[in-house]
């Protein structure tokens, strides 16, 4: 048994006691802190239920509000590559076919969704970006796209069309303005 002498020590574990029981009533009983962390104030009602899962770094993707955006992504990034490849010169220069090699590479590395930017990896691996031509590209484009295509269980698209299916509408010329340099 510990035995307090002198006066001083006395007084000090007294004040120790005193403050130790205030904080007590203040703070209330010390809870260990949970292994899980629990959203800071407020983050769950701008994030709705999965905002545990979102902290916590549990996969949300099952979800459908990820499975839309990851849809909405898949049909802007084929959108801006298949009008990519048909805006690419039909007789492109050496540097201009490097540059497309590329710009198909880093699209695949950089490509926001892990998963799709694995297994499209593997199918550059077996099937490398054809940059020789702008028809060789769009061909190519579209044959990739319909290997994702069945993986996804969708239809197989048909590349003779893919001709006319992406004009974007950026014409090298201005369209001339309605009613300039006619007769007034
Ligand atoms: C590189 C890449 C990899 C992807 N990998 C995955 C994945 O692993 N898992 C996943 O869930 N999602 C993936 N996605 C998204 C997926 O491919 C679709 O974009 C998404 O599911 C939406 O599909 P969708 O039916 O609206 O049509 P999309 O496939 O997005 O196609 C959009 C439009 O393009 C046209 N089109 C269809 N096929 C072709 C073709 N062969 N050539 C030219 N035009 C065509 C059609 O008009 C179609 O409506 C990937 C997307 C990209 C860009």
């Amino acid at each position: 048994m510990i035995r307090i002498t002198g006066l001083k020590a006395r007084v000090a574990l007294l004040a120790l006691l005193v403050f130790a029981f205030v904080a007590f009533l203040l703070l209330g009983p010390y809870e260990a802190p949970s292994r899980h962390l629990s959203p800071p104030t407020g983050v769950g009602k701008k994030l709705g239920h999965n905002s545990e899962a979102l902290l916590t770094g549990h996969a949300i993707a099952p979800r459908l509000g990820n499975a839309t955006a990851k849809a909405e992504l898949g049909r802007a990034a084929w959108k801006v590559l298949h009008t990519t490849f048909s805006r690419f010169p039909e007789k492109p220069t050496e540097e201009e076919s490097e540059a497309l090699r590329s710009y198909v590479h880093l699209f695949q590395r950089l490509y926001p969704c892990g998963d799709c930017a694995e297994h499209f990896g593997q199918v550059l691996a077996k099937y490398p970006p054809q940059v020789s031509s702008r028809t060789a590209a769009a061909m190519w484009g579209c044959y990739v796209h319909n290997i994702v295509n069945k993986r996804l269980k969708k239809p197989e698209f048909n590349c003779e069309l893919i001709g006319d299916a992406y004009d974007c509408g950026c014409a090298d010329e201005e369209p001339a303005e309605s009613g300039k340099g006619t007769a007034a």
